[in-house]
């Protein structure tokens, strides 16, 4: 059966004071390469269709980071946007497939954050990277052909490995969003 992601249940835990690192695609020769000099936020397995995934895994594990943290370091002209429709920009290699960065260039409240894949790095993500810290929107694997009736144990496995679990993204994340559409839309704090 297919795991949820190496990373979830592993029981790692990232190091606070990481200072970054390399990411580098699967190409054994000319890999494209991303320099990220801070470490990751909101690091999160996500469940939806757009995302990457490594082979065998039922989520990807995504995370964010300033985009000026970001930088390609090595073979950029393999990256291609897989879907220049999306609001999220994923720029992945055209030979192996691998996504290694999604940037994002509309007005949106996630505008100025890239999400990058910790696994991705030497250490398979272990290397110091912030840990998962919860699971986003769990039910799309359902979209992609997942039993229903197994839902029960994909969440419980996250509950196993101390993360909840969210069909759209955590609390924290929900209201950054709702306060910003409260913001542009001005009736941000002007009513309750
Ligand atoms: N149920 C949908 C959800 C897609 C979705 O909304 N993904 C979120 C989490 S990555 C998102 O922010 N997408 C923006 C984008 O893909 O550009 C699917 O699985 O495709
Ligand atoms: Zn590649
Ligand atoms: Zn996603």
């Amino acid at each position: 059966m297919a795991s949820l992601h190496p990373l979830i249940g592993s029981g790692y835990k990232g190091n606070p004071n990481h200072a970054g690192g390399k990411l580098s695609c699967h190409c054994k020769q000319n890999p494209v390469e991303v320099t990220l000099s801070s470490d990751v936020a909101f690091n999160h397995a996500c469940g939806c269709s757009k995302c990457w995934k490594p082979a065998n895994a039922l989520f990807s594990v995504v995370a964010v980071v300033p985009r000026e943290k970001l930088a390609v370091t090595a073979n950029a002209s393999k990256l291609r946007v897989v879907d220049p429709s999306a609001v999220i920009q994923r720029n992945a290699c055209k030979d192996c497939g691998v996504h290694l960065f999604g940037r994002i260039e509309v007005d949106h409240p996630f505008k100025g954050l890239d999400f990058v894949h910790t696994e991705l790095s030497q250490g398979a993500g272990k290397d110091g990277w912030q840990e998962p810290q919860f699971a986003g929107f769990v039910s799309s694997i359902i979209e992609q052909g997942y039993d229903p009736e197994k839902m029960p144990e994909v969440r419980n496995g996250f509950k196993q490995a101390g993360l909840e679990t969210y069909d759209c993204l955590s609390p924290a994340l929900m209201d950054l969003i709702a306060t910003f559409t409260a913001q542009k839309s001005g009736t941000f704090k002007s009513k309750l």
